[in-house]
């Protein structure tokens, strides 16, 4: 089993057609489903520790990867049972079953077992689940251990996320060939407990990943406080939103943290105060301007907006300063960090899936967007995307936002191109929520950044 940081995405289409090229490169899919099969049958083994195991097998190759995998725990000497409420459609899962050879019992009667694996339906669940499938499911789910779900938990939609129907999460899921949307996306995601990706020989060029740790360098010997980067935080009506972006910042490693235009004295000795005026940004040692934190919306707020923007600085756009913006200004941004609501209003609710929506934005923009929440997409202009999922929900509280714009800014000024700032600020920032437990408040945020692992 195999962490999902940095594995590739693929949406359902993207692993039928992965499929085809595996099949045209000469490996049948027979053969994939033996693959997929034994492995799950191999982890449930691991996890059953001689427990007995009640298989639910569905009517596609999803069941089919259900039969062969409890085959191979009755092989390997398992109490295995098996449960269906509807006979195999697909050649595969049809050989699979037959395979399987013995009872199959009738899923409404089947009894409980301390280990369920879910083989209802995978990525070719089109629709909610009828009640005569959920309801046993749903029984059978509260009884069991540890619930295993082959691919993705049946009653979640695979490409964007969506839960067709209501269940209690599995513990695991194992994510077969290729990570897909709604191991990354909520509410699915939750729904998947913890995820783990199973190698069945798939390849999987794709331009959506899950994200990963970064690797960062300490600075080289010969580093000075302006070449480790110098971020300008512009501040505003909320001065406490500002003091956090600059004390963020100089947490997540730049040199030299400049705040403009702030009321507040509650900062670290370090971060250097000025009065804000358009001529102050046009150090050309500044190499990230970070407004929106706590700017407010007056006037004064929409003139320090036009004088970052005109300064040609690379500008990581957050909060009030979202809301100030248009599609004209945007193309100023390096990097926009809208929340769902600030996201909405930017760019309408749309369609398709939150990574479908952050894609056109980013595109529609020219800058990378980092569309945040319980899931975060980062989209870059050019088709890259990174979801980051499974951040800690203590995370929802005030100006945690604000410490995020403040990271990603000292990852820009650091010289990182606009995607990789964004990605690793996201990591940190989410790595730094781990580190601070439970019930923290934004400023204990910035006490447990790290740069390192
Ligand atoms: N595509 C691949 O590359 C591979 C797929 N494998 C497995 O095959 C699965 C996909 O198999 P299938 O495409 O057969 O799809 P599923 O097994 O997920 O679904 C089977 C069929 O059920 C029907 N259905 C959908 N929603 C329903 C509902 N709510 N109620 C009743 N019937 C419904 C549909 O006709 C669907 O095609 C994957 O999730 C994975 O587990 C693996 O065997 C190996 C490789
Ligand atoms: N339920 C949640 N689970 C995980 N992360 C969350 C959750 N809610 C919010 N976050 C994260 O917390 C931060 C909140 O940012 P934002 O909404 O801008 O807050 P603020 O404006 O108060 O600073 C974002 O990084 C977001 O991704
Ligand atoms: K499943």
């Amino acid at each position: 089993m195999i962490p999902i940081d940095g594995q590739a995405m693929l949406t359902a289409a993207d692993t039928r057609k992965a499929e085809a090229r595996a099949i045209a490169a000469g490996v049948s899919a027979d053969e994939m489903m033996a693959r997929a099969g034994a492995a799950v049958g191999e982890q449930v083994r691991r996890l059953a520790a001689g427990a007995e195991v009640l298989v639910l097998c569905g009517p596609g190759n999803n069941g089919g990867d259900g039969y062969v995998a409890a085959a191979a725990l009755r092989r390997a000497g398992l109490p295995v049972r098996v449960a269906t409420f509807a006979p195999a459609t697909t050649p595969q899962a049809r050989a699979a079953r037959e395979r399987w050879g013995e009872e199959v019992e009738a899923l409404a009667e089947a009894l409980p077992a301390p280990i369920l694996v879910d083989a209802i339906f995978g990525i070719g669940l089109s629709r909610a689940l009828d009640e005569g499938v959920s309801g046993p499911l749903r029984r059978l789910m509260t009884a069991a251990r540890l619930t295993i779900a082959v691919d993705v938990p049946s009653g979640v939609s695979t490409d964007d996320g969506v839960c067709l129907s209501d269940l209690p999460p599995a513990n695991l899921t194992l994510a077969m060939g290729a990570v897909k949307p709604a191991h990354l996306l909520q509410p699915a995601a939750a729904q998947c407990g913890t995820v783990r990706f199973v190698d069945i020989g798939l390849e999987a060029p794709s331009r959506v990943r899950a994200a990963a740790a970064p690797v960062i360098e300490p600075p080289a010997a010969s580093a000075h406080k302006y070449s480790r980067g110098m971020v300008a935080v512009v501040a505003g009506a909320m001065p406490g939103a500002g003091a956090l972006a600059a004390s963020a910042a100089a947490r997540a490693g730049a040199g030299y943290v400049l705040l403009l235009g702030s009321a507040t004295d509650r900062l670290p000795h370090a971060i250097v105060r000025r009065r804000f005026t358009a001529e102050a940004l046009e150090d050309h040692r500044i190499g990230a301007v970070v407004i929106g934190p706590g700017l407010g919306r007056d006037e004064r707020a929409e003139e320090r907006l036009v004088g970052s923007l005109a300064s040609g600085r690379p500008l990581v756009i957050d909060g009030d300063a979202l809301r100030l913006m248009d599609d004209r200004r945007c193309a100023g941004a390096a990097i926009l960090t809208p929340h769902a609501g600030e996201f909405d209003a930017m760019f309408g609710r749309g369609s398709g899936s939150k990574i479908d929506r952050t894609v056109a934005a980013a595109e529609g923009t020219g800058a990378v967007v980092v569309h945040k929440g319980p899931d975060t997409v980062i989209a870059a202009p050019d088709g890259r995307v990174i979801v980051h999922s499974g951040s800690s929900s203590w995370l929802s509280t005030a100006g945690t936002g604000d410490v995020l714009a403040g990271v990603i800014g000292a990852r820009l000024a650091a010289g990182l191109e606009p995607m990789e700032a964004a990605v690793q600020g996201v990591w940190l920032h989410a790595e730094a929520a781990r580190r601070a437990g439970a019930a923290f408040i934004a400023d204990d945020l910035v006490d447990h950044l790290t740069l390192t692992a």
